[in-house]
């Protein structure tokens, strides 16, 4: 698990508890108590109102959910024309400082297939109509169409062939060859920018560094100490498929893509330039749609693409003519590529609306006074192999998602993310209470009033039973040990305690691991976790299970959520 990442000092510093949270009487003075001194007054909790502010998290989720991209697409115009090219053959030289500020054009694109001695190979756009060559050309098409086994899609964990499901025919990697890059043509940059952005990394304040002899940039001091600290992500694109949609009828009903491993972010597609109808591609995802609808743009020859995350839902509507001719991509999550993005499309989580909410909500004594946990469930869905031994990694988050993530960090907060499929959240709450306690320890700060002595030590076996047994005097035995020898310090106790259990022979371990579970079971059953979302949009999930683009059994999807350690009101007003 990464360092924890709480701040509290800014609380401190910019949000003082607003005059009507009067701070309750205390003999310490607000929130700097020792609790070996006097245990801190529980707070009154006013439900009405912490519902409402759960609720105005609930809504600002959904605000979020709404305006973050899930699908991105383009459209690259074709170069035809061969004066346009080189001897070589490419579009331009290269050393052409000019193309630099060009918009990124391709060529036309040439698909080969078919058995050694039968092979095939067709161009595409096909230029002429009607013409001799054109007509060839069609007749290529309908052979690679013919060529196509007819596709199947991931039903149950089998993979389905189901005409009424999806009507297509499909070549594998290993049956065609295409000169198409997407690489080149600059879609895995854009892709790369618009689905995995970089993420301002803000782990408190750092001094600036000046350096000398850099080359001028034209930015401030902060603002190019704020790009360093960057967090940079890439995407690598794996080619899939050849895929033929064929009129009257071609069509894949709404499915989500099966994630070929863990690292899997999205799919792209790419249309190649030949005449059809219909066939639109609908990609939807928490009540939104956006339609890439390629034959109405077909007059002028180009590559049309979309890239999505996977796991939004998608279909191919009906095509009624023609053949719609698309490659598919998988992509995959991969180290960063460098500075691509420009500082508009980076995420700033301080301008996300849920940070302000946050941070005004944690102000407030209606908030859960006595501090507890808030669960936020997050709106997309990621691959994993084994839903309870897998450590979900930040870096996959997508979208609204990395907004919730890096706004609750940036708010100061500790959380922990889980798969929800795995029943018990008791260890993640555990681990948040560690990260929280060693956090408060590391912090060279008066004692925080809300750290029990129980939880200080809820790594520890021992300390645990030590706190709770000893000094309630349950372990008390022949010997006459017990808890409430009072001039035992902690450490003396825990030595007897262990030798004793050491003694009684064998078992002492197990015993010690079997109590420490009960304890830990018991301390959390109290604990309550406050949820937020999880409604409407995770319905997607019934289509997760029951229809992918391929079935495979060994990468699910599953829901993932944020589970984030409130502190206490006194703790927060430090
Ligand atoms: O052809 C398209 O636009 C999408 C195809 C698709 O969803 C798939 O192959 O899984
Ligand atoms: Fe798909």
């Amino acid at each position: 698990m990464a360092d924890p990442f709480i701040d509290l000092s800014q609380f401190a510093a910019s949000s003082p508890p607003p005059a009507s949270a009067a701070p309750l009487p205390h003999p310490h003075g607000r929130g700097i108590v020792d609790p070996t001194v006097t245990p801190p007054p529980q707070l009154h909790i006013n439900t009405v109102a912490q519902d409402a502010l759960v609720d105005g998290i609930k809504h600002a989720l959904y605000r979020q959910g709404r305006t973050a991209v899930f699908t991105c697409g383009g459209r690259i115009p074709m170069v035809l024309d061969p004066d346009h090219r080189t001897d070589e053959g490419d579009l331009t030289p290269r050393t052409d400082a000019l193309m630099q500020e060009q918009r990124i054009l391709t060529m036309p694109v040439t698909l080969r297939w078919g058995d050694e001695m039968a092979g095939r190979r067709v161009e595409l756009p096909i230029l002429g109509d009607g013409g001799e060559d054109g007509g060839t050309s069609q007749a290529i098409i309908e052979q690679l169409a013919r060529a196509c086994t007819p596709a199947t899609f991931g039903g149950d964990g089998e993979d389905v062939f189901d005409e009424e499901y999806r009507r297509a025919g499909a070549l594998a990697v290993g049956e065609f060859m295409t000169d198409f890059c997407p690489y080149k043509a600059g879609i895995v940059d854009l892709v790369t920018q618009m689905l995995v952005p970089p993420i301002a990394e803000h782990h408190g304040p750092s001094p600036p560094q000046i350096e000398y002899g850099e080359i001028e940039d034209g930015l401030t001091w902060d603002q190019r100490r704020e790009k360093k600290r960057m967090m940079f992500r890439g995407v690598r694109a794996e080619l899939y498929k050849l895929n033929v949609y064929s009129g009257p009828s071609g069509h894949f009903k709404a499915h989500v893509d099966t994630p070929r491993n863990e690292t899997q972010v999205g799919s792209l597609v790419v249309c190649l330039p030949i005449q059809f109808t219909g066939g639109a591609l609908a990609v939807r995802h928490a009540g939104q749609e956006i339609i890439h609808d390629w034959a109405l743009n077909l007059a002028e020859p180009a590559i049309q693409w979309a890239a999505f995350y996977s796991d939004c839902q998608h279909e191919v509507l009906q095509v009624t003519a023609g053949h719609r001719i698309i490659l598919t991509y998988n992509l995959y999550l991969s180290p960063g590529t460098g500075r691509l993005c420009d500082r508009a499309l980076s995420l700033q989580p301080q301008g996300l609306p849920i940070y302000e909410l946050l941070k005004r909500i944690l102000i407030s004594r209606d908030f859960m006074p006595n501090g507890g946990y808030l669960g936020l469930y997050l709106v997309h869905g990621y691959p994993h192999t084994d839903p309870v031994q897998h450590k979900f990694v930040p870096n996959m988050l997508k979208g609204a998602d990395l907004g919730v993530f890096e706004a609750v960090k940036v708010a100061g907060l500790i959380g922990v993310l889980v798969q929800c499929q795995n029943g018990s959240f008791l260890p993640a709450l555990e681990e948040l209470d560690t990260m929280y306690a060693r956090h408060v320890r590391k912090q060279s700060r008066p004692q925080r009033c809300d750290v029990d002595p129980v939880r200080r030590d809820v790594t520890t076996v021992a300390n645990l039973l030590t706190a709770a047994e000893i000094e309630a005097g349950s372990m008390e035995d022949e010997d006459g040990f017990g808890g409430g020898d009072d001039d035992m310090g902690d450490d003396d106790r825990r030595e007897e305690f262990e030798r004793i259990l050491g003694e009684e022979g064998g078992g002492g371990e197990e015993y010690l691991q079997e109590r420490h579970r009960d304890f830990i079971k018991e301390y959390y059953a109290e604990k309550e976790v406050v949820w937020v979302g999880g409604g409407g949009e995770r319905q997607v999930s019934k289509v997760w299970v029951a229809y992918g683009n391929q079935a495979m059994l060994a990468v699910k999807y599953s829901y993932v959520s944020l589970i984030v350690k409130v502190p206490s009101w006194w703790e927060r007003g430090m």
